[in-house]
């Protein structure tokens, strides 16, 4: 379902029970800070919101979404990290760098996800246009940083 048909950040909150002493990292690419900037607050207020403590939120930047995957298996090797959350923002340029990017990450961190058997989210956003990126992210589809923070919390069964 297409974003503009589901606003990322509607979710039912009833049956999500408080997250208690559970610990998340969030893994932030630095490419197109002012989306990754609120992509994170995005996941960071969710989590707050649903019961995460401060301390219990680590944040790790990377230089781009390509190094999400190896910033998230640095987190992910960390057996007192329930889940990692990475954001990223991969606006398409004039060439096929763009895709080879994204096949990366989202190979790269099912990857990671699988060998460490704990949630590695994909809050990555992958536009062709900058309003686009700025309209899921906080914008007028609301925050995909929101929803990767309640994905997380819903597969560590809350
Ligand atoms: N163009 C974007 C990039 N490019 C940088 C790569 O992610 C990577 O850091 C570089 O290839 C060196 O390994 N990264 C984004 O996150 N978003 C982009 O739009
Ligand atoms: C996704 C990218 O790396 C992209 O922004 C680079 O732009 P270009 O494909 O025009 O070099």
């Amino acid at each position: 379902m297409a974003s503009n048909e589901k606003n990322l950040s509607e979710y039912s909150s009833t049956n999500i029970k408080p997250i208690g002493e559970r610990k998340f990292a969030i893994v932030v690419s630095e490419w197109n800070e002012e989306i990754t900037e609120a992509l994170y607050h995005g996941a960071y207020s969710t989590l707050i919101q649903h019961g995460a403590s401060k301390q219990n939120i680590i944040r790790k930047n990377v230089p781009g979404s390509f190094e999400l995957t190896l910033g998230a298996q640095w987190m992910a090797q960390d057996n007192s990290i329930d889940a990692v959350i990475c954001i990223g923002c991969v606006i398409q340029g004039e060439t096929k760098h763009f895709d080879f990017i994204c096949d990366a990450v989202a190979h790269g961190i099912t990857n990671v996800s699988l060998k460490y058997n704990k949630p590695i989210i994909f809050g990555v956003l992958t536009p062709n246009t900058k309003k686009q990126a700025l309209d899921r992210s906080g914008g007028k589809y609301g925050n995909k940083g929101d929803e990767a923070a309640i994905t997380a919390i819903k597969m560590l069964g809350f």
